[in-house]
């Protein structure tokens, strides 16, 4: 039993791991020449347990697509490089790019008036100081390539931390059916299992025990959605009441739509391999330790693993700060990062960002001169046509995933003892009922206690600052969204109904970002392969594509899916 718990719960965590919500790498090696694939292809590796329960476990047979950029000019490298959109991908992108090929000309067209896409922070002034508001995304974690971003950048000494062991890390609540439960530390204490135990939460939980005697799928089954993967091997309780909470909190989208086969790899690949998930994680920990076993690990995974440790070189320091912290960002908010990026990729002198260029068409052509992508930028009336040796692009295809909308409610009140408890704060389940969430929040950050020393403020103890998120897919095909003052109101009520706080807050902020999140539902691999397929045909090598779509939904996702992407 003891064994039993423990291999479900290391699997579920390996599962639950943000890094293992994301697409499946099959896609990302479709799109990006991998230097040293063909061997890792063939080659026989002893991975190590972690990685082999994190990373994606596609057959290497399937990784059939190499995109090789081939240069039909004089010179050994494109010469001009198209980056299409400004978001954290594409400046990224820019970054890396402009870095391996110097001689390169790149040009990022951004729609928008600023760089950064979805990362922004906004500073707020309140009674004699002022608060940083975050509108998206808000920290990272500890991911090599963007901890070498921030290191080559000089932003080290920038950086804020929380540690694992800060109650802003370490206590996170769902809200089941009618208040918080914290989820449990790492290692879980007996006693935590047990408030979780009462509060009806785990309910479902014991058919964890009986899956390795669940059925297999059928052989025909090439996709399923997460909730359903979880109703047949194991509770359709713990998909509602637990997991549905976390995909909110990265997706804000719906466990019932949500591909199984994408970002429950690790154990739909265990189920296909040994029939069980559970008795498959078993497995493959023992066959692991044989040499002749064969690597369930993606190519590109352990491409990308070797490569960073090879040649990314961390200053000592930083990496046991990294390594104690549970997330990180910077004083002045993630868009800090954004600003370097540009003011490093502007001074180079080979990248030109140029905004409010918003792309009308990108298209492969044979001119004299050989073939090249014809990109059409501008707005109507004033549009700029240029040949391109290479494009970069970061745009959303329809065609592969759709997209949910997300409206956040920054709110700072002067009180600094209004939360009921410390903590990063609450995700709520797609099982509370419409009664108990009628204004469909996903969950609410607890920002003041989770991230330390971005606000000014002379009080001592500082306020409270809180972020609601609502929306997601509860608001899939609505026609209109509601309004700044609409949101506020909503996101009051939710704290009032939920926390008991009725203050009124000093300072708040209503962003919407429509269409921010993509979304990963079913069958989503298979539109990955023929968008790969499509553009192999079409572009033959001249088009890459990085950024949410592909990569992940995580910062650190497009800023590792833009280092490939260069390292290509
Ligand atoms: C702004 C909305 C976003 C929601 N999810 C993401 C964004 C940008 C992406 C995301 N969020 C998390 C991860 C896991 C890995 C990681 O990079 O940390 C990803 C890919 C975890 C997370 N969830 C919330 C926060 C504050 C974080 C930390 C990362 C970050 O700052 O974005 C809370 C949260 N995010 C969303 C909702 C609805 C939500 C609810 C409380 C959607």
């Amino acid at each position: 039993m003891r064994l039993e718990r423990c291999a479900a719960s290391q699997l579920l965590e390996s599962t639950l791991r943000a890094g293992a919500f994301r697409p499946r790498v099959q896609a990302q090696c479709l799109f990006h020449l991998r230097r040293s694939s063909s061997s890792l292809l063939t080659r026989q590796r002893r991975i190590p347990p972690l990685l082999s329960a994190t990373s994606s476990l596609v057959p290497s047979s399937q990784c059939t697509h190499q995109h090789r950029y081939t240069s039909t000019s004089t010179t050994p490298y494109p010469p001009k490089i198209a980056i299409l959109g400004g978001g954290i991908a594409g400046l990224s992108s820019a970054y890396f790019i402009s870095r391996e090929f110097p001689k390169s000309k790149v040009t990022i067209f951004e729609a928008g008036k600023e760089t950064g896409g979805w990362i922004r922070s906004k500073r707020v002034a309140v009674d004699g100081g002022d608060v940083l508001f975050e509108l998206g995304p808000r920290t990272l974690r500890n991911a090599t390539v963007t901890a070498s971003l921030i290191q080559d950048l000089g932003l080290i000494d920038d950086v804020i931390f929380t540690k694992r062991s800060e109650p802003g890390a370490k206590n996170r609540f769902i809200y089941f059916p009618d208040r918080l439960n914290r989820l449990p530390a790492e290692p879980p204490s007996l006693s935590d299992l047990f408030a979780l135990w009462r509060s009806g939460i785990l309910g479902g939980v014991l058919g964890m025990i009986k899956e390795p005697l669940m059925p297999k799928r059928p052989d025909s089954m090439s996709d399923e959605t997460v909730g359903s993967f979880l109703a047949r091997r194991v509770d359709k309780r713990i998909a509602n009441n637990i997991v549905s909470a976390v995909f909110h909190g990265i997706y804000a989208g719906d466990i019932w739509q949500l591909s199984a086969k994408t970002l429950l790899n690790t154990p739909w690949q265990l189920e296909g391999r040994y029939g069980s998930a559970l008795g498959g994680f078993f497995r493959m920990q023992s066959e692991d330790q044989r040499p002749q076993s064969v690597s369930l690990v993606h190519p590109y995974d352990l491409d990308m693993v070797k490569a960073t440790n090879e040649e990314i070189d961390l200053d000592p320091e930083f990496v046991k700060n990294l390594k104690e912290a549970a997330m990180f960002t910077f004083k002045d908010g993630l868009q800090h990062l954004v600003r370097a990026l540009q003011n490093a990729v502007e001074t180079k002198g080979n990248v030109v960002v140029t905004t409010e260029s918003p792309i009308q068409s990108f298209t492969p052509i044979e001119s004299e001169a050989g073939p090249g992508v014809e990109v059409v930028s501008g707005n109507e009336g004033s549009t700029q046509t240029e040949t391109f040796d290479l494009v970069v692009s970061t745009l959303r295809n329809n065609d592969l995933t759709p997209y949910v909308t997300v409206m956040t409610v920054n709110l700072y009140f002067p009180d600094p003892k209004l939360l009921p408890v410390e903590g990063f704060g609450y995700l709520i389940p797609q099982s509370i009922p419409f009664e108990q969430n009628p204004e469909r929040a996903l969950g609410v950050i607890f920002d003041s206690s989770a991230i330390r020393g971005q606000d000014n403020l002379p009080a001592p103890g500082g306020g409270t600052k809180l972020t609601v998120m609502l929306g997601g897919h509860w608001w899939d095909n609505w026609e209109s969204y509601p309004s700044e003052e609409e949101g506020l109101e909503m996101a009051r009520a939710v704290l009032k109904r939920h926390l008991n706080i009725t203050a009124e807050p000093l300072a708040h902020c209503v962003n919407l970002a429509r269409d921010a999140i993509p979304q990963y539902t079913l069958g989503y691999e298979d539109r990955a392969r023929d968008f790969a397929d499509g553009i192999e045909s079409e572009f033959k090598g001249r088009l890459r594509v990085v950024g949410s779509q592909v990569n992940g939904v995580g910062v650190n996702d497009c800023v590792a899916g833009a280092w490939a992407v260069a390292r290509g």
